[in-house]
């Protein structure tokens, strides 16, 4: 479905990516993970044409998205949600959906959200999708409340109804459950499989490993801009040189935060 050939980007002289190949089927869970600062959200900013590639090519259903600018991909199919939470903090729930769905819709968010006369039958049907979606990550009992109010987690998720308020086939979220407590990271997943059980394809960069081994179908990993290792769960665990460049990275952390603490 998403294609990345060979692609490789850098800022002045910093090589942020290179060479970088991954084949992201349809109607699954694909997972990218790596050490801070491997480059995983530019990979993201690539696709989403946030930033242009230096060098490769990057297609979604055999399309090339070179000189797409973002509004004309997530047309295409193709929404995502963000690293830093980006949601309208004063407006509703439910306002937040709607204004994600006015790229599908034949006018313009500030119309939807004013009402204007003879756009109400339109604006039904979008209030009626927008809690539908809502429903999905279950916020719909909080429609009407203001998005400031929500938690760190909910707020996430909310991110997430947006996101798919534009109607795509595939979706990229980018470390979704950052900051959520494990009953949150629980419900979550329980919540994206249902998302992809409704014939959804799913992206994501993640820092947690249960998570990502726990949803995830396929794995590749990212580490200094180049892939080292892609597979199954099992197999990502096993790989040598993803212990050795993350995993292991992980436990040296721990072992000297440990020694800290005796310190
Ligand atoms: N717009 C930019 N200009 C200059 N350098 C950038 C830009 N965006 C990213 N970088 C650099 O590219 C490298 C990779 O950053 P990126 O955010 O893609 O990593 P990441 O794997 O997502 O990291 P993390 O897991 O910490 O979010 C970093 O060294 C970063 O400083």
């Amino acid at each position: 479905m998403l294609q990345l050939n060979a692609v490789s980007r850098h800022f002045g002289g910093l090589q942020v990516l290179q060479g970088v190949d991954l084949d992201i089927p349809q109607g699954g869970i694909f997972g990218l993970i790596g050490p801070n600062g491997a480059g995983k959200t530019t990979v993201f900013n690539l696709i989403t044409g946030l930033l242009p590639v230096t060098g490769g090519r990057i297609s979604f259903d055999g399309r090339d998205l070179a000189g797409l600018k973002p509004h004309e991909i997530t047309r295409l199919g193709l929404a995502r949600t963000f690293q830093n939470i980006r949601i309208f903090k004063e407006m509703s729930l439910l306002e937040n959906v709607m204004v994600g769905m006015h790229a599908h819709l034949n006018y313009g968010a500030a119309g939807l959200l004013l009402s204007l006369g003879g756009f109400r039958a339109e604006e039904k049907r979008a209030r009626d999708r927008a809690r539908e979606l809502l429903s999905w990550v279950k916020l719909d009992h909080k429609a009407h409340d203001a998005a400031d109010n929500l938690s760190y987690g909910d707020q996430r998720k909310l991110e997430l109804a947006r996101a798919l308020a534009t109607d795509p086939r595939l979706l990229l979220l980018d470390e979704p459950v950052a900051g959520m407590n494990s009953t949150e990271k629980t419900e979550l997943m329980h919540e994206i499989e249902n998302i992809q059980r409704r014939g959804y394809t799913i992206f994501m960069i993640e820092h947690d490993m249960r998570f990502v081994m726990g949803l995830c179908e396929q794995i590749a990993v990212l580490n200094f801009g180049r892939i080292i290792a892609q597979g199954n769960a099992e197999q990502i665990k096993n790989d040598p040189q993803v212990i050795e460049a993350y995993l292991g990275r992980e436990e040296d952390e721990a072992t000297a935060d440990e020694e800290g603490a005796a310190a």
